[in-house]
């Protein structure tokens, strides 16, 4: 090294940062020429030298990620998203490294196959990821290692099929019976009241989830509100996740300072809230029928193969994913039957023509409404035209890269379907995907519906498709029933839109709703 230099350097200590000599000759305005032509550098480089500069989409997006931080932030993603989509295609870029893609294919090559083909969940899933006695909690939903989630769905596939979980059905009864007992309640001795049923199918959600995982409502639909509120706190917690999760990087700097400054760790308040029955059930064991045992005895089966790590993980995921997303699939079909009143009656008249012919009990069996054909195309046609997530579901390509729709995706490049956007493609559901017509799961023909069924997304598809999909339409359609053999629903201001927040979630709200009994 130059004996100058060498001394220069070992000055700068005593110096820094505004005496280092090889700078000192610097003016403010050589300082801004070389930002600006660093800058302009950058710009060239993000936006015609990246290996996605063939794949189109707003200029701002191709250069910064702050661009789909802003949109997210302002909870418009899922509809900006499928603006995009029409403008540009089935292949967009959304971001510097990040496409969003909107096809059968991209659903196909990407989540379908993915797994096989190499495809990881992205950085953004492991901001989900609570830590526990000092390190990370990996889980099913969140993980990247696609060798340890494999090994996971192995050892906990079998909790989730159709079969086991209808040991858990008495559960959803109880929460059934306790929500029809609220309705009556709020209606009092009039025939109908005004309603927040937006609130009241989340209590329902949160209340049946706690029932089926841990043997416990947890005391929502009692209270008649947000618990602690928990709801309050997720719903912070889930914009967290979907607001920084657009920039990872600056989230993970940002929450590793903060706690070398404070020494505070990340908190989310619904793992500790998960966590706690968790050692609750540890301290008071019993014999209940219920997915916190089953993992338990999972755990006792083989300690090492599931630890109680995973058992802790299991439980927390259980709760975080499905709570939010029962509840926004619930307020879709009340809010469109209630939008479309023919559909209410037509529904309203298989469950009657159902209970005339004695094959509905009370509360109806899971077992009997599997055939109910128009109970399942309004539920299908509720999931397709309102999907709980609205942001596309982040993989990374893998080594070697991908083509999609002749385009090449480098690898290493952030990618997802949308199911937002791809569920009203027109392509898979026809013109009028745009609307709520739940015959078209009916009356299509049957190669169309095989087409809708293999496509719609809001499950997701592949190896990391939702594992509680067999409960959730279990705790969907049974609801269901009852609130529409007991109740017809209207909106209180029929002219009046709901609001529906577009981030990770697409919760609503504004849907004042009038109760009517129809005893
Ligand atoms: C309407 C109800 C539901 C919807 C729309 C839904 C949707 C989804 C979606 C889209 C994914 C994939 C996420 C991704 O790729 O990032 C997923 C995964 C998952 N869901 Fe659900 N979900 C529902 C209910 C449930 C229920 C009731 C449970 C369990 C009690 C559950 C547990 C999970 C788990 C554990 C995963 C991760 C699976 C894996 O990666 O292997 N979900 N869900």
């Amino acid at each position: 090294m130059n004996e100058k230099f060498q001394t220069d350097l070992f000055n700068v200590t005593s110096s820094f940062p505004y005496e280092i000599p090889a700078f000192k000759e610097f003016s403010g305005l050589s300082w801004t020429v070389a930002s600006v032509f660093l800058g302009i550098a950058y710009l060239t480089h993000a936006h015609f030298y990246h290996g996605l500069n063939k794949v189109p989409g707003p200029f701002l997006a191709s250069v910064t990620s702050l661009w789909k931080w802003y949109i997210v932030r302002q909870e418009q993603m899922p509809f900006r998203n499928t603006e995009l989509h029409e403008k540009y295609g089935p292949v967009v870029r959304i971001g510097p490294n990040h496409v969003s893609a909107s096809s059968a294919e991209s659903i196909m090559v990407v989540h379908r196959h993915g797994g096989k083909s190499g495809f990881t969940k992205s950085g953004i899933y492991g901001i989900l990821q609570p830590r526990y006695e000092g390190t990370d909690l990996h889980n099913v939903f969140s993980t990247q290692d696609a060798t340890y989630h494999a090994a996971l769905k192995r050892t906990m596939g079998s909790l989730y099929t159709t079969t086991a979980v209808s040991g858990l059905e008495y559960h959803l009864d109880d929460c059934t019976h306790l929500f029809m007992s609220k309705m009556n309640g709020i209606i009092g001795s009039g025939k109908s009241a005004p309603v927040d049923m937006a609130a009241w199918l989340q209590y329902y959600a949160f209340d049946s989830l706690g029932a089926v995982n841990f043997s416990k409502m947890l005391g929502f639909m009692d209270a008649g509100k947000d618990v602690d509120g928990i709801c309050h706190l997720d719903h912070e917690q889930m914009m967290y996740f979907a607001v920084w999760g657009q920039i990872t990087t600056v989230e993970r700097t940002w929450a590793g300072l903060k706690k070398l400054v404070t020494g505070a760790r990340k908190e989310n308040p619904l793992f500790n809230f998960a966590l706690k029955l968790v050692q609750d059930r540890q301290a008071n064991p019993n014999n209940e029928t219920d997915m916190l045992n089953t993992f338990l005895d999972l755990h006792k089966a083989a300690p090492e193969k599931f630890t109680i790590r995973d058992v802790i993980a299991a439980a927390y995921i259980n709760v975080v994913t499905a709570h939010d997303v029962v509840a926004i699939t619930l307020r879709a079909v009340v809010y469109y039957l209630a939008k479309n009143p023919e559909m209410q009656k037509k529904l309203q008249k298989e469950i009657t023509d159902a209970v005339e012919q004695g094959q509905l009990s009370n509360p109806a069996k899971y077992s009997e409404i599997t055939s109910m054909k128009y109970l399942l195309a309004v539920t299908n046609e509720a999931l397709r035209i309102h999907p709980s997530t609205g942001l596309i579901l982040e993989r990374r390509t893998p080594k070697g890269g991908t083509m999609l729709h002749g385009k090449f995706i480098p690898e290493g490049t952030i990618i997802g379907v949308n199911c937002w956007v791809v569920n009203r493609d027109k392509g898979i559901f026809g013109q009028d995907a745009d609307s709520f017509r739940p015959e078209r799961w009916i009356d299509s023909n049957p190669a169309d519906i095989t087409k809708m069924r293999t496509n719609v997304f809001t499950f997701g598809a592949g190896a990391r498709n939702c594992i509680g999909k067999n409960l959730a339409m279990m705790q969907l359609t049974k609801i269901i029933v009852e609130l529409y053999r007991n109740f017809d629903l209207t909106l209180q201001y029929p002219d009046k839109e709901w609001t529906v927040s577009g981030g990770w979630l697409t919760r609503q709200s504004d849907m004042e709703m009038i109760i009517t009994s129809r005893g």
